[in-house]
């Protein structure tokens, strides 16, 4: 009996550690396990987050302004390239850039036989085209004069992939075959800020909407400068190279392009646009970032006086910055179409910054970033302007004289300390 039951203890106490031995194991499994899909998940949501683009162009670039970022994963995931890869011949991605090779066949489909002409610049012609997956794009038909060979137009095209800011009008893809090269771009289905200011067609753009259309191409321009490695020179900011999109949003378009490939190249070997054109770029025939800070400058003026540089617009600046003394009383040149409805302040303030932009001399003219932190204390001025006003209006409703008379004051403070800060941010 004792024999049974000291055997029944063993047999107990060996099941109680088989057991136990079993349950280590099983937990040390389960931990094992658990680890391993933590890997496995953290390196795809790694993956998923890694910017297409590694070579610098995607990464957050901090320029002048705090709210400035490039398009950075936003283009790549939503109008950049992950939604493209349906479409294009995925053996033919450059991949320093992440700019997709489009076969001629399916450009060609897109575009109805080149049917969908947008427009004819001095590249060629603009077709709008609606690919299979679905996106709208705009491509740009390089002429067929074009002395650029393959490899040049390859290199131009890894170039232009590198750059990407949601100021710019981007490219994502291109075409090289039969001969042909084109370039193909996110559609902007605003149009150009040229035929905004003077077609019939469109409504007029208010005072508000000009500041903030100004404001974009700045960073753009900023992007380009300062942002962009190696920095690109624009060389032909004017108000049709500026285009909107859906929310009339403004973007840099025509960037990085070899100006040698323009059909229709005068003698003079000058290039760019008679109007916009830095007066020392064409005594110097030497075109630097201050060359595209005095078209800039000429652009603003058109944005305020609604005029182009055809229709004697710096005629009239300078008529007008006789008497205001490059600081105030610019509203003699306002778009006569606004009808009074702009901020005068804000006008004279982008003015004189206009005005320092085309000066003759380019080491007095601002570096865009510079022209990014004015344009943005214009609008945050405005932006505290209509906080203060629907405070004090609450204010008023509910207290009494002398309440309202102090908070007046403090108000009255407020301006003057705003206005220290724009002479601190005066260029
Ligand atoms: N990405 C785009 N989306 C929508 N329209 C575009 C796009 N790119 C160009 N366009 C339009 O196509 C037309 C031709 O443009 P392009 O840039 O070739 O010439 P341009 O700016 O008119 O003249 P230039 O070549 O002398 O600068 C213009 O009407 C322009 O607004």
């Amino acid at each position: 009996m004792k024999a049974k039951s000291s055997g029944l203890i063993v047999g107990i106490s060996i099941g109680v550690v088989i057991g136990a031995l079993l349950a280590i194991i099983g937990l040390l499994c389960f931990r094992f396990h658990r680890k391993r899909s933590q890997i496995g998940n953290s390196s795809s949501r790694r993956a998923a987050t890694i910017p297409i683009r590694a070579n610098g162009a995607d990464s957050c670039t901090v320029l002048s302004d705090s709210s400035i970022g490039t398009e950075s994963s936003r283009t790549s995931v939503h109008n950049g390239v992950s939604s493209w890869f349906g479409g294009p011949r995925k053996s033919h991605v450059v991949a320093a850039s992440g700019i997709l090779e489009y076969p001629y066949k399916d450009i060609q489909k897109a575009t109805s036989n080149f049917t969908s002409t947008i427009g004819k610049g001095a590249f060629g012609s603009v077709y709008k085209a609606q690919m299979s997956t679905g996106e709208t794009v705009a491509v740009k038909v390089l002429a067929t004069d074009s002395k650029q060979g393959e490899k040049e137009f390859h290199t131009e095209v890894m170039l232009l992939g590198r750059l990407h800011h949601r100021n710019l009008v981007n490219l994502v893809g291109y075409c090289a075959e039969k001969g042909q090269h084109m370039l193909i771009y996110v559609y902007m289905s605003k149009g150009s800020l040229s035929s905004h200011l003077y077609s019939e067609k469109h409504d007029l753009l208010s005072w508000n909407l000009r500041v903030q259309i100004a404001l974009d191409v700045a960073r753009g321009l900023e992007y380009l400068h300062d942002g962009a490695v190696p920095p690109v020179i624009h060389r032909d900011i004017k108000s049709s190279n500026i285009l909107l999109d859906e929310s009339m949003g403004a973007r840099v378009a025509d960037f990085g392009l070899s100006r040698e490939d323009m059909i229709n190249r005068n003698a003079s070997n000058i290039q760019g646009t008679f109007g916009y054109l830095d007066p020392e770029y064409i005594s110097t025939r030497a075109f630097t970032k201050k060359s595209d800070v005095y078209s800039f400058g000429v652009l603003l003026f058109e944005l305020i006086a609604g005029r182009n540089p055809l229709q004697g617009l710096l005629e009239l600046v300078e008529l007008a910055a006789l008497n205001t003394g490059g600081q105030v009383g610019w509203e003699e040149i306002a778009d006569s179409r606004l009808d009074g409805n702009f901020d005068e302040q804000e006008l004279n303030d982008m003015a004189a910054l206009a005005h320092k932009c085309i000066n003759r001399s380019p080491r007095k003219r601002p570096a865009m970033r510079d022209t990014v932190q004015v344009l943005s204390h214009i609008l945050k001025t405005r932006h505290n302007k209509k906080h203060h006003k629907r405070s004090k209006s609450d204010v008023v409703i509910t207290i009494g004289q002398s309440d309202r008379q102090s908070s007046m004051n403090s108000e009255h403070r407020r301006v003057e300390s705003m206005d220290s800060i724009a002479d601190s941010v005066d260029v």
